[in-house]
């Protein structure tokens, strides 16, 4: 623009597990001065409140009697991102294999869906410089006209062995397993699966570094920014 004030650009990543988006995001909005949020923390947050209040994850009834319940607050600073259900940092609970393994079920409920899509569309619309989303549907359904869509995709065996890594010599076939189950869980469900859009931009991470990922991301934002 003239005056040099950049618009705010909104970038959506998406993907399966363990393809690099929270990596990526992250580092992309830090380099670009851009807002970030990390849409699976919310849904891992309000996953952790239903395990947590004794909800029964296999009712999607009695899920949705209950989503609109908890606060879910997410900090959108890529230098320290944060979350909190009702005034409790859950940023460790949320990661733990109980979480991970009912979060699929929970996030599949439209209620939830609803609910959640809310939260992250007033995030977007209140960053001021713009704001990298990361999750599954954020192409497809939460903003669908997102300046730039990047859909990221891996390897079975490089997204497994990466999220090995960082379950400290979890068994790599038992990661490998679970992770192809909650894959399907997430792309087969009605509301808004994990899918690309048919304006993203796919980006293969098997055979990239980090670094390389992120690169590929700042140019292509970069180029967006561009051609406006
Ligand atoms: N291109 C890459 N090459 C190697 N390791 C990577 C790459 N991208 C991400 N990682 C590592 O893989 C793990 C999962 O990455 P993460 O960003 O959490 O993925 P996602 O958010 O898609 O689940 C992290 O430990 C991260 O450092
Ligand atoms: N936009 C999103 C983001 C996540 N989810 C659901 C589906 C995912 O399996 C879980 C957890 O997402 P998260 O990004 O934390 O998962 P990983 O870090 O890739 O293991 O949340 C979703 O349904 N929609």
């Amino acid at each position: 623009m003239e005056n040099g004030a950049a618009q705010p650009v909104i970038v959506a990543i998406d993907g399966p597990s363990g393809t690099g988006k929270s990596s990526t995001s992250k580092a992309v909005a830090a380099r670009l001065g851009l807002s970030y949020l990390d849409t699976g923390a919310q849904y891992r947050a309000i996953t952790w409140w239903m395990v947590t209040n004794g909800i029964d994850v296999e009712d999607p009834t009695a899920i949705a009697a209950v989503a609109g319940k908890p606060e879910i607050l997410s900090g959108t600073d890529p230098a320290a991102p944060t979350i909190m259900v009702d005034g409790v940092d859950v940023a460790g609970p949320i990661r733990t294999q109980e979480v991970t393994s009912k979060v699929s079920a929970v996030s599949a409920v439209p209620e939830v869906r609803s609910r959640i899509t809310e939260l992250q569309r007033s995030l977007a619309a209140g960053a001021e410089q713009g704001i990298v989303v990361e999750g599954r549907d954020i192409g497809t359904t939460v903003l669908p006209d997102a300046d730039l869509k990047v859909f990221l995709t891996a390897s079975p065996e490089a997204r497994a062995a990466r999220r090995s890594g960082e379950l400290k010599g979890a068994d790599l076939h038992s990661t490998r397993e679970a992770l192809i189950k909650r894959d399907a869980a997430d792309s087969s469900r009605k509301t808004s699966p994990l899918a690309k859009a048919g304006d993203a931009v796919e980006v293969d991470t098997t055979e990239l570094t980090l670094t390389q990922v992120i690169e590929r991301v700042v140019t292509l934002v970069e180029e967006n920014r561009a051609a406006k």
